[in-house]
């Protein structure tokens, strides 16, 4: 029997923790990252009480009656512009003109929108409506207060977190280095993307896929020159980059073919503790360690590398990131269309998420060939079919794994 997908993440995730190594980053490059540290409000902000409105800083008593029929006439004393603090008090029946986000002066409590007054003659203000204390002021530290940690270690750094680094004052961005993963593709065929081809060879698609699938996850990726199926030569391969990696990702030779080193020379380096899951695509993925670093096997087949990455590295690289909430959200959802049965390994399906009469629906590619590139145009999510199940009917409900929706398509 082979071991079932959660199990195989489980044994692979068991040894492994976070790395708790920190690096820094500017404000421009730590999108996306996890922050290294608590980081505390250097300031309380807002800095100092300031008008939420355009319109008059006053004193809430002197207005608390005023209405379009009961007008109350204020002086005005001066306008002040954001960037601009005014020293001078507040006296009875007098205002300040003050625009939105400039200092509220101290002996005034409220501010009466634009809107809601009429310019006089002189130097005047007419007031149409009352302002209770506190109207339209945003008070000293009322989002956040001096000291207070107002990001927790571990936290994913989206756009607005960026904001709060800048206004907190954290120009240098400590975050949770990324792990050093190596990519290790082996095989006599593989050529460089920029190398012409020869009969039998084939460009070294999984190499890229993966580097770009490590830079996704938050991981550093380091790719290595490819080896050819050749022990000795995947065994200096996997030497070297077990003195310079966290994680090695290897792809090919991990299947019962006679040119299938992997798992040899796992065996020979280290450990071999996990070999094929019940999955499709994926099978043949292999685990183990070698010199003391985790290697995962992957399939060499395109689709096979990537739904294995997907599963069972990003899983790895977050938790060594220190991310505990690794698992995509799976959903059920309706078929689109009819899906054919499937056999006996679980299949994670390329699909799209279409909207379909007002409802979410999978749209499964037709081709689900584990060598088929092209069946990745843009796909949102794995649909997860449970092994000897179907064939399914349009309609019939299925879990999907949601990988990045970017948008969702009518029909
Ligand atoms: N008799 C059996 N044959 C196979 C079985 C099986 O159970 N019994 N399993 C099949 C499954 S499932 C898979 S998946 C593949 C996995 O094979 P390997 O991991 O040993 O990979 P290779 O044989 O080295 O290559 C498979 C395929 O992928 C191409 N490839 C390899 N590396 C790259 C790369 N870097 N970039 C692009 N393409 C790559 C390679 O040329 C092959 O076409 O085994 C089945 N066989
Ligand atoms: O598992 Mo293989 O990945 O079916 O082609």
């Amino acid at each position: 029997m082979l071991m079932p997908v959660e199990e195989a993440q489980k044994h692979i995730l068991e040894g492994v923790g976070p790395l708790d190594r920190k690096e820094t980053r500017t404000l421009s490059e730590a999108l996306g990252c996890l922050l290294g540290e608590d980081v505390r409000a250097d300031h309380d902000i807002p800095p100092f009480t300031n008008s939420s409105m355009d319109g008059y800083a006053v004193r809430s008593q002197d207005v608390q009656d005023a209405s379009p029929e009961h007008p109350v006439r204020l002086r005005v004393l001066d306008v002040i512009r954001a960037g601009h603090p005014v020293n001078a008090p507040l006296e009875p029946l007098t205002a300040y003109k003050i625009m939105t986000g400039a200092p509220v002066p101290t002996t005034a409590d409220a501010v009466v929108p634009i809107e809601w007054t009429r310019e006089d003659r002189g130097n005047g203000v007419v007031i149409l409506r009352d302002a209770p204390s506190g109207a339209h002021v945003r008070r000293q530290g009322e989002d956040m207060q001096a000291g207070a940690v107002v990001l927790k270690k571990g936290m994913f750094i989206t756009p607005p977190i960026v904001g709060i680094l800048a206004s907190v004052g954290q120009s240098r961005v400590p975050i949770a280095a990324p792990p050093k993963v190596g990519i290790l593709s082996t095989g006599d065929e593989l050529r460089e993307p920029s190398e012409p081809l020869f009969p039998g060879t084939i460009r070294n698609s999984n190499g890229y896929a993966i580097m770009a699938a490590i830079q996704e996850a938050g991981g550093h990726p380091l790719l290595y020159p490819s080896a050819p199926d050749d022990p000795q030569a995947i065994k200096e391969l996997f030497t070297r980059a077990s003195t310079e990696c966290d994680v090695l990702v290897s792809s090919g030779g991990v299947s019962v073919g006679d040119f299938d080193f992997v798992k040899p020379v796992i065996e020979s380096l280290g450990q071999l503790s996990l070999w094929r899951v019940n999955l499709k695509p994926g099978k043949p993925l292999a685990y183990g360690q070698v010199l003391g670093k985790p290697i995962l096997g992957l399939p060499g087949n395109p689709v096979s590398a990537l739904v294995t990455f997907e599963l069972f590295v990003r899983p790895l690289i977050r938790t060594m990131l220190g991310d505990a909430h690794w698992q995509r959200p799976v959903v059920r959802l309706p078929l689109s269309t009819d899906f054919p049965h499937v056999e006996d390994r679980r299949q994670y399906v390329r699909s799209r998420l279409i909207m379909q009469g007002g409802h979410l629906m999978l749209w499964p590619h037709t081709n689900q060939g584990s060598a088929v590139q092209s069946s990745w145009e843009d796909v949102d999510a794995l649909m997860i079919v449970p092994e000897n199940t179907g064939p399914y009917r349009a309609g019939e409900t299925l879990d999907a794994m949601l990988l990045s929706v970017s948008h969702i398509r009518s029909r």
